[in-house]
């Protein structure tokens, strides 16, 4: 059946607002729908697709639209439309504009010039280009513009992998097991999972492999002293209070209230209590200070571009812009080196990002170990092996659509060289403070 011809209107409506780049592209689609309660599901879902097709293909779908007659915007919405539902199946059209679709939609992609293929900025084409090679780009550039399956992560307190493939099977929703993370199910449809009894209970939540895996390299353990830098709504926090069997102590701190209190009810259906959430002003808050030199594990999930998601978030590439990197930078290293204080002799350390830009990744590693002669380099493989999670990584974890079928993330692990015990002071020796007055002298 074809959609009503009223629904391209509200695709361009839409699609106009979300080109200016203002606001996350999902907020705005759902406002919107919001604000267009009679919109149907299937008219919604096509709204959207047309959308997100817009946003990953916006470089060639702008070339081939200005090579049309008619509003530019139209026909943005036309070929984001054609790629969602088929030219058949749009309501609307004229006699032109079929003739028009039918002889871009032709035209072999593969042939386009590379930096247009890629469907990037310029500044990140060039960028990746110089840091992997064209080829490599335009893989992930390919990877990165084919939209991500639904993973979820199974809440090991409540239920096993098998059993939820299998109660999954009769809602009836197909899964395989992750690759990799040993609590991951992929499922390739899109079903609405909010009102399944294994969501409402908490033996699922949506995470992505790369993350489960992610928190496993944490390598916290039952009882452990545990901190989550930059928890946000918790996806990690959750796989972590699981992994350490809702034992010890998990802080979940963020400096930002609202998605610290998204955290909560996530809580509540995890079944997890080693929870604690802790609002912080900044990296060096004084609320931080007591646990100085105490914790076991520490995460730092850090800000970053959120290039990595661009599966999920393709209007990330083209609002982010090239000279926020360097902001970012400076924001990730102050991070990384307040929680560094709470990592105690013989604990670790995890910097993480979902970026594959080497600015936010390698170089913020390497330029903390060179500040911090007191910690030092877990190599990923070592780390990997530990977990026994058969991925195969040099120094860090490097987690990439084109290669691993995962959003795209970096991880670094530093582990705090033991420190040194006080020394005894020796029986004639004269008290500190003294001995250090004559040292001064
Ligand atoms: C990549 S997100 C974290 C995502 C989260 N770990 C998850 O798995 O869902 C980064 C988070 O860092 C937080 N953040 C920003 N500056 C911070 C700071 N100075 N100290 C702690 N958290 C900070 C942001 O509010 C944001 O929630």
């Amino acid at each position: 059946m074809r959609l009503p011809p009223a629904i391209l209107a509200n695709a361009e409506e839409v699609l106009r607002e979300i080109l200016r780049f203002s606001a996350p592209a999902d907020t705005t689609l759902s406002r919107y729908f919001k604000d267009h309660p009679r919109l149907g599901g299937r008219e919604r879902g096509a709204i959207a697709e047309c959308v997100y097709n817009v946003l990953r293909n916006k470089s060639f779908f702008t070339d081939f639209s200005e090579a049309g007659g008619g509003p530019t915007m139209r026909r943005l919405t036309l070929l984001g439309m054609a790629d969602a539902v088929g030219i058949e199946s749009m309501g609307g059209l004229s006699e032109e504009e079929v003739q028009w679709l039918e002889r871009v939609t032709q035209i072999d992609r593969k042939l386009m010039h590379k930096s247009m293929r890629s469907n990037m900025p310029k500044w990140l084409f060039d960028k990746l280009v110089e840091q992997c090679g064209e080829e490599e780009t335009l893989l992930l550039a390919d990877a990165m513009n084919t939209p991500a399956p639904l993973d979820l992560r199974v809440n090991s307190l409540k239920a096993n992998r098998d059993d939820v493939a299998a109660e999954l099977a009769l809602a009836p929703i197909r899964s395989t097991p992750t690759p990799f993370a040993p609590l991951g199910l992929r499922i390739l449809q899109k079903p609405a999972l909010q009102n399944l009894p294994l969501f409402k209970s908490g033996a699922i939540e949506v995470q992505d492999e790369g993350s489960q895996i992610l928190s496993q390299i944490v390598g916290a353990k039952r009882g452990e002293m545990v901190v989550d830098f930059c928890a946000g709504a918790g996806g990690k926090t959750l796989a972590l209070g699981a992994i350490m069997r809702n034992t010890g102590r998990l802080y979940a701190f963020d400096v930002s209230e609202k998605r610290l209190a998204k955290l909560k009810p996530r809580m509540a259906r995890s079944g997890l209590s080693n929870v604690h959430p802790v609002q912080i002003a900044h990296e060096r808050d004084a609320k931080i200070k007591r646990l100085a030199g105490k914790i076991d594990r520490v995460l730092v999930d850090a800000p970053c571009s959120g290039l990595g998601t661009l599966r999920r978030n393709p209007d990330v590439k083209w609002r982010q812009q090239p000279g926020a990197i360097a902001e970012l930078q400076v924001k990730q290293a102050a991070i990384l080196d307040g929680a560094a204080r709470l990592v105690k002799g013989g604990g670790r350390l995890v910097y993480a990002t979902c970026s594959f830009l080497n600015e936010e990744n390698d170089f913020i590693a390497e330029q903390f170990l060179a500040n911090h002669p007191d910690f030092e380099l877990v190599p990923m493989n070592k780390v990997l092996a530990e977990q026994k999670i058969a991925l195969e990584m040099g120094d860090y974890l490097k987690l990439l659509p084109h290669k691993h079928q995962t959003d795209g993330f970096f991880a670094a692990v530093f582990e705090r060289k033991p420190m040194a015990k006080p020394a005894k002071p020796a029986k004639d020796a004269a008290p500190a403070d003294e001995a250090a007055d004559d040292a001064a002298g």
